[in-house]
């Protein structure tokens, strides 16, 4: 069991910043001291004369409290694109070491760290590219949270993701099926995962307003009785 955890994903631009925020928003509420920690992000945004990156901000912006800065992030680089190459394009190094000892750093300082990856398991961070998120967040001994589509195509790449979670013992606590649009088929995808996986899971609807998820309940208490305390 632990309070801290990942929230990895089936694919880039699945919602694992919108479900971390919405994790931390949850955690903030009854009392804890949360800090959302995006080890690598990339694709710094310029709007005029301000210029930041995308997945942090949005934590901030719905935070209940002032997020130290220092402690939301490691490596930030400009281009949208898979870490190793990013951080190629600047003549950089990421030095997982680095961002295990900063997990090392935060647990103590807070009830909850989670840490949100960059794209999907298999996304490399090193130059070499034999590196993968899914490294980092087996090395962190941390548990996972898989953030998944609920449209056509999600059935594979949730049960490749959780297949590969399982290869590498990373206990996983719950699947959250984001931007739901309440379909037929959508409905037969979440069944055929929850019957072929029997994990705990969580739905967020497509939200017109992204605040609105606030409003969502944690309907399934299995989510926090199995790997994450509550
Ligand atoms: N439930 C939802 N309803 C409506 N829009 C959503 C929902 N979840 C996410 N989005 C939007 O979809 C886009 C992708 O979501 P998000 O940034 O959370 O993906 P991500 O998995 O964190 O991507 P990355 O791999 O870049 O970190 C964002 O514009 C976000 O605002
Ligand atoms: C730029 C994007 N928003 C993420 N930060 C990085 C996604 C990397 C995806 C790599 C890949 O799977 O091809
Ligand atoms: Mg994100």
């Amino acid at each position: 069991m632990s309070n801290h955890f990942w929230i990895t994903g089936t694919d880039t631009d699945v919602g694992k910043t919108l479900v971390t925020t919405y994790f931390m928003h949850y955690f903030q509420s009854k009392g804890e001291n949360v800090i959302p920690y995006k080890p690598i992000q990339t694709g710094l945004i310029v709007e005029g004369s301000r210029a930041y990156y995308g997945d942090t901000e949005f934590y901030q912006t719905f935070s209940a409290n002032t997020l130290v800065k220092e402690d939301l992030n490691s490596y930030s680089f400009v281009e949208p694109a898979s870490p190793h190459y990013a951080a190629r394009l600047e003549g950089a190094k990421i030095n997982e070491e680095v961002i295990l000892q900063h997990i090392e750093q935060l647990k103590p300082k807070y009830d909850r760290v989670i840490c949100e990856g960059a794209g999907g398991l298999y996304v490399p961070i090193n130059e070499q590219r034999n590196y993968h998120f899914l490294n980092l967040i087996k090395q962190s001994q941390l548990p996972a949270v898989v953030v998944a589509r609920t449209k056509l195509g999600t059935i594979n790449h949730t049960l490749l993701t959780l297949e590969a979670l399982k290869i590498n013992d990373v206990p996983v606590a719950g699947i959250v099926f984001n931007a739901f649009e309440d379909t037929e088929l959508e409905r037969d995808n979440i069944q055929t995962i929850q019957q072929l996986t029997n994990l705990p899971t969580l739905v967020i609807p497509k939200l017109t307003n992204l605040a609105d998820f606030k409003t969502i309940e944690i309907s399934n208490k299995l989510f926090f009785e199995r790997v994450l305390h509550e």
